[in-house]
């Protein structure tokens, strides 16, 4: 018997999330039965889309990186997976939700970048900028929440395109980053006078793409900023998440007609089954050197209310993961 902890929702979000809206749980693990696997989480992820699966009474959906410590041919003891068993640190598996690592994980590169930029949020970027936005050398791209999982992927994959890449981020420690990173601008939309100004100062000729990840206010005042005929890859709408009355206008229809913009929303699970391929060229792209990782490390599972709390208050730079 394995004692197994839990975080389950007591009171659905109303807001921004609180303490008392989590509760941790402790209960007793069956043995695995034939076919099934213990698994043993080593790394779980936070990720914003988690405030509106709670919102949405799925609080067992989300994303973990587990070490296997059973049984099932398919996954002997000692191998690891990505699995969607919540948060949990100990659970059961037929194996059917189990994706197993890439088969040469290479025993240098920390298994939780299988969460970050190996994993969902750099599938994200990778498809965001190749099968939504079609971004062509050259061109100027814009990103905001760009210090963040997704963000800071995509500014990186524009560079080895070889575009000039904008990116917004909420402290001045995000900005330093996004400019070792190699970002040719960036700035601090919390601190600048003017974000219209802030957004034509760092690209006066507008730009081609804009991979949005925020929504709201910044996306009102981006979108003048497009060239006629820009493309916006709608990824996520992270200022609106928390909010209880949902927000209203200005609406972008003129704004899309007079620019001819072309605006489609996604989500990266369309291409999975390019997920192999893209999974390999961005491992080698890592090992080449052409993309960085950094992550926000929360330690102990006890802690993780309080790191996806941190997230949405935009503590991370780079990925948001909880080791256990
Ligand atoms: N479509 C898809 O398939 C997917 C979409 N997403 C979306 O991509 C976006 C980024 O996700 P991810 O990279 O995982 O998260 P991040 O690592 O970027 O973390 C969230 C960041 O969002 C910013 N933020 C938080 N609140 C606000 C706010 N009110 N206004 C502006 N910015 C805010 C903060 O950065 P800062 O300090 O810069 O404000 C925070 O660090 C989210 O919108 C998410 O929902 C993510 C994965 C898949
Ligand atoms: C799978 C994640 C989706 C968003 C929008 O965060």
């Amino acid at each position: 018997m394995v004692q197994a902890k839990s975080w389950v929702m007591v009171k659905h979000f109303d807001g921004f999330p609180k303490d008392s809206d989590f509760q941790l749980k402790v209960e007793e693990l069956p043995e695995p039965k034939d076919g099934e696997v213990l698994l043993e989480a080593v790394f779980l992820s936070v990720d914003p889309y988690m405030r509106w699966v709670f919102w949405n009474k799925l609080p067992e959906y989300c994303k973990t990186a587990e070490t296997l410590s059973s049984k099932n041919p398919a996954f002997p003891v000692g191998s690891h997976v990505v699995s969607h068993c919540g948060w949990r640190s100990h659970s059961v598996s037929d194996g059917a939700d189990l994706i197993p690592i890439m088969a040469d994980w290479p025993s240098d590169v920390s298994l939780s970048l299988a969460l970050g930029t190996i994993g969902m949020p750099g599938l994200t970027a990778l498809y965001g900028i190749e099968e939504v936005l079609g971004l062509q050398k050259n061109e100027t791209l814009l990103v905001n929440a760009a210090a963040g999982a997704v963000g800071n992927v995509v500014g990186q994959i524009a560079k080895i395109k070889g575009c000039k890449v904008v990116g917004s981020a909420g402290s001045d420690a995000k900005v330093a980053y996004l400019r070792e990173l190699g970002f040719d601008e960036a700035f601090n939309y919390k601190t600048v006078p003017s974000l219209e100004e802030a957004l034509k100062k760092a690209a006066p000729e507008g730009y081609d793409c804009l991979f949005e990840n925020v929504g709201g206010y910044f996306s009102t005042v981006a979108l003048p900023q497009m060239k006629t005929f820009g493309r916006i890859a709608v990824c996520g709408s992270i200022s609106t998440y928390n909010d209880g009355t949902p927000q209203t206008g200005p609406y972008p229809h003129f704004t899309m007609i007079v620019k001819q913009l072309k605006m489609e929303g996604f989500t990266q699970n369309r291409w999975q089954h390019k997920n192999p391929e893209s999974l390999k060229r961005m491992m080698a792209w890592l090992k080449e050197g052409k993309l960085k990782c950094r992550e926000h490390v929360t330690k102990g599972f006890e802690n993780m209310p309080a790191a996806f709390m941190g997230l949405l208050r935009g503590d991370n730079i780079g990925k948001a993961v909880v080791a256990v």
